[in-house]
């Protein structure tokens, strides 16, 4: 990582649209007060522009904007119009409060969509830029003119536009990808091309919007900013018209982190990036997918057991900015059936456990077993684990297997193997459910007299996959004994905790009683 040039020259403008084209993904509206809540942090993250709506479009649009003008300290507050004066006067009573305001109007330059959409000849269109940028200079001097679907724009028509745009008194020249169509290399050559051939344009600040129909919105703005934009419009969380729009924590990072090739800089207090990121998915209902740069919950998420031995070693070798950086509280090193003996000890450091070298050789493969039939090893199911390996430690009977059959049909049947003090053995039990089948064929192999007081189980988390904790209380001769177990499978966890207790009770009595090996199909306890 290193520290951006800070030449003002290289300073991009970071222009959020999140309230308006954000807003315009389908599913994505959001109430007045969600709007202001969004628009505030956006402020105070350092946002240059806030596109905050587009207020002829509705009354709720109007008022969101209007209010957000009168609240905003620090961004201008711009409103979107179409090339049309109802638009644009609509739109300078919305901003009016502001203390910083930008009327932000646009036309279609290219043969499709003036062709067919706006069903206009180049020379009217032309005629409209200009009328609807002076239109827009009464209300205010801070004006920016989009020439929509920009990059499908023939190029001696668009440098027409843009310069007679300019000479009206637009100060930003937005040159859209609307329909996401455009790549890198092209979109870099079309910025250096207009910048070179108008013969006014030192006099506005280009800019880029990209769409991410191919998904290379990001890229192609880095690349727009390398012909010479110096503004980038863009969302929180990507969202937007279609596939979305460019994402602003990506290019803000991309900025930060590369700024050795990427040499631009923005005023966006990053650390505050994953704050915004979740307030707007939050608001619109989008979940972020997992894997999204930045912001997505795995970003700085590692299961794999040699990224994690490597993280553990040195955080540079598998991330390439800090959590903090993005305001991520720390890196999230998660256990899973990919995970290694290194990240599952500081695992069981972190859970406060301390184990001798056998144990947790043994917790380790019971907990390589549990991941590869669980999707995730949360830390209950690992305390859980590793209580369990601790109690039974020195437990004379193991379940070494158990099969049941269960269900409408009947009899609920168990076949259990235990190890007894190292010997095998084996029965069979009927049962009044399953359950109580297992419970029976412990009775059987390990003839007792204690009787059974409490029988519980719960969810050690959430999700049907989850394991269940077992608790069974025996009590013999005045005396309780209570163990618990945990497994994904119910029965096996029962038969665990049933034999934890009976372990207990039998240590306590100092010997244990074995049936001989057999198989009982009758036996019912
Ligand atoms: C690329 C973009 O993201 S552009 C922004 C897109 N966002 C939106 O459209 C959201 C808000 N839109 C709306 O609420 C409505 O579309 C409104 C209020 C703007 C207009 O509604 P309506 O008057 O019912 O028109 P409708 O949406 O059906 O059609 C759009 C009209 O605007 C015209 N138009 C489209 N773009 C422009 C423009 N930049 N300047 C002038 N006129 C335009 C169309 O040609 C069409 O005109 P027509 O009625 O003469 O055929
Ligand atoms: C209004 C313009 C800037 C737009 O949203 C687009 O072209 O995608």
């Amino acid at each position: 990582m290193t520290s951006h040039s800070s030449s003002e020259k290289d300073r991009v403008v970071i222009f959020d649209t999140t309230l308006r084209d954000g807003e315009q993904s389908p599913g994505a509206t959001m109430t007045h007060e969600e709007k202001l809540e969004v628009a505030e942090l956006l402020d105070q993250m350092g946002v240059d522009v806030i596109e905050a709506g587009f207020p002829i479009a509705s009354e709720g649009d109007f008022q969101a904007v209007h209010e957000i003008a009168k609240r905003t300290r620090n961004a201008v507050v711009c409103g979107l119009a179409r090339a049309a004066f109802k638009d644009i006067d609509r739109c300078a009573e919305a901003i009016k409060p502001a203390s910083r305001k930008r009327i932000h109007t646009f036309l279609s330059t290219s043969p499709v969509h003036m062709k067919h959409k706006l069903q206009k000849e180049p020379h009217e269109v032309y005629e409209m830029v200009i009328a609807q940028v002076t239109r827009a200079r009464n209300y205010t001097d801070d004006v920016e003119w989009s020439s929509e679907d920009g990059t499908r724009t023939e190029i001696d028509f668009l440098c027409r536009c843009v310069e007679a745009a300019i000479k009206a008194g637009a100060t930003t020249i937005n040159i859209p990808d609307t329909v996401g169509y455009t790549t890198p290399e092209e979109y870099y050559t079309l910025f250096k091309t207009v910048r070179e051939r108008v013969p006014n344009s030192d006099q506005a600040v280009f800019s880029v919007h990209c769409h991410d129909d191919l998904g290379m919105a990001v890229a192609n703005s880095l690349a727009g900013v390398r012909g010479g934009a110096r503004q980038i419009e863009c969302t929180i969380n990507g969202i937007g018209e279609r596939a979305g729009n460019t994402a602003l924590e990506e290019v803000v990072m991309a900025m930060k982190v590369r700024s050795e090739v990427l040499p631009w800089w923005t005023g966006i207090d990053a650390t505050m990036l994953t704050r915004a990121s979740k307030l707007v998915s939050a608001v619109t209902s989008f979940p972020v997918q997992y894997n999204k740069a930045i912001v997505g919950r795995n970003a700085f998420a590692h299961e794999s057991g040699i990224h994690q031995d490597g993280m553990l070693k040195n955080a540079q070798t598998y991330e390439i900015m800090t959590p903090e950086s993005v305001g991520v509280k720390q890196t999230s090193l998660v256990m899973g059936k990919h995970s290694g003996r290194h990240a599952f000890v500081r695992k069981l450091e972190d859970l406060g456990y301390k184990l001798s070298a056998n144990q947790l050789e043994d917790a380790f493969v019971r907990f390589k077993a549990l991941a590869d039939r669980k999707k995730q090893v949360q830390d209950e199911d690992i305390e859980a684990l590793v209580d369990e390996e601790i109690a039974t430690a020195h437990d004379r009977i193991k379940v070494l297997s158990l099969t049941v059959i269960a269900g409408t049909m009947g009899p609920q049947t168990a076949t259990l193997t235990l190890d007894i003090e190292g010997k095998h053995v084996t029965t069979q039990s009927v049962g009044n459910g399953p359950v109580d089948a297992i419970f029976n064929a412990i009775h059987s192999l390990v003839p007792h007299e204690a009787k059974l007081e409490l029988y519980q189980v719960q969810a050690v988390t959430e999700g049907t996959d989850a394991q269940a904790e077992v608790s069974v209380r025996l009590s013999e001769n005045g005396r309780s004994f209570t163990a618990k177990a945990a497994d994904p499978d119910t029965l096996v966890a029962s038969a665990k905790a049933y034999l934890g207790a009976l372990n207990k009770l039998t240590s306590k009595r100092g010997k244990t009683a074995v049936a001989e090996p057999r198989i009982h199909p009758q036996h019912a306890g």
